[in-house]
């Protein structure tokens, strides 16, 4: 399992009047499979999220991912470190879905008949068999979330860090993807509102206010949320 750290991360934002604080001070260690951060709206969550792969800066502090520093070793974590974002149109960049994939194959498989018989194989193992030919923007948002999995994937991250990607879905789909992501060999750290779907994790981290309030069993932690809500 990868190891995760924040040592002493602070994340400020420029104001009309000054700075503000969206993360303060906040140090973890990450070597859980299965993390989930939840809380409420605006309360700095996709930004701990996105501090774990460059996207978001530190303004003080470290970020660590298996030892490298995400300021000074960006491209290595950012190879380490997948990312999906809620909306799929955000990293949906290649006119078919086979491409799409094939895509992120570019560094593994050199020859491009090679690459796209590969991809293809990644969209049967997503349950996307068939779609290869389909337009990115032609697909619902339960397949394009699948898509976007597949393609982040596809790249062999070690973790994936992944921002309510549930969140646009119905129910079947949510479920589809949840059980995806529950039952990856890799790290996943996953922003999410459903509860239900940070309980299945093997730790909860509760974020309010930029801080972590609470951080433990998420029976534990949603219990604490939901009580004080
Ligand atoms: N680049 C930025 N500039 C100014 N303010 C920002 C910036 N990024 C985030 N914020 C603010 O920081 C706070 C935390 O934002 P963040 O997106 O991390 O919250 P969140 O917990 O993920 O929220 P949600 O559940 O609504 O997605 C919010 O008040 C947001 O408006």
């Amino acid at each position: 399992m990868s190891d995760v750290r924040l040592e002493q991360v602070t994340v400020s934002v420029p104001t009309h009047d000054g700075q503000r604080e969206i993360l303060h001070e906040t140090s973890l260690h990450l070597t859980e499979r299965r993390i989930a951060l939840v809380g409420p709206n605006g309360s700095g969550k996709s930004t701990l999220a996105r501090l774990l792969n460059g996207l978001v800066p530190a303004t003080s502090g470290r970020v660590l991912v298996d030892g490298l520093d995400v300021a000074r070793d960006g491209r290595e974590v950012r190879r380490r470190v997948g990312f999906v974002f809620t909306d799929p149109a955000a990293q949906l960049v290649m006119p078919t879905a086979r491409e799409d994939v094939a895509l992120s194959l570019r560094r593994t498989h050199r020859d491009r008949t090679a690459r796209l018989e590969a991809a293809d194989r990644v969209l049967a193992d997503f349950g996307l068999a068939g779609f290869g030919d389909r337009s990115v923007h032609a697909l619902s948002g339960g397949e394009g979330q699948l898509l976007a999995l597949a393609g982040v994937l596809a790249t062999g991250p070690s973790v994936l860090v992944a921002d309510e990607p549930t969140t646009l879905l119905d129910l079947g789909n949510s479920r589809r993807v949840g059980d995806l992501l529950m039952g990856l060999e890799q790290q996943v750290v996953v922003v999410t509102h459903d509860l239900e779907l940070a309980a299945r994790c093997d730790r909860a981290l509760l974020v309010r206010d930029g801080r972590v309030e609470r951080d433990g069993h998420p029976a534990e932690v949603v219990a604490h949320y939901r009580a004080h809500a």
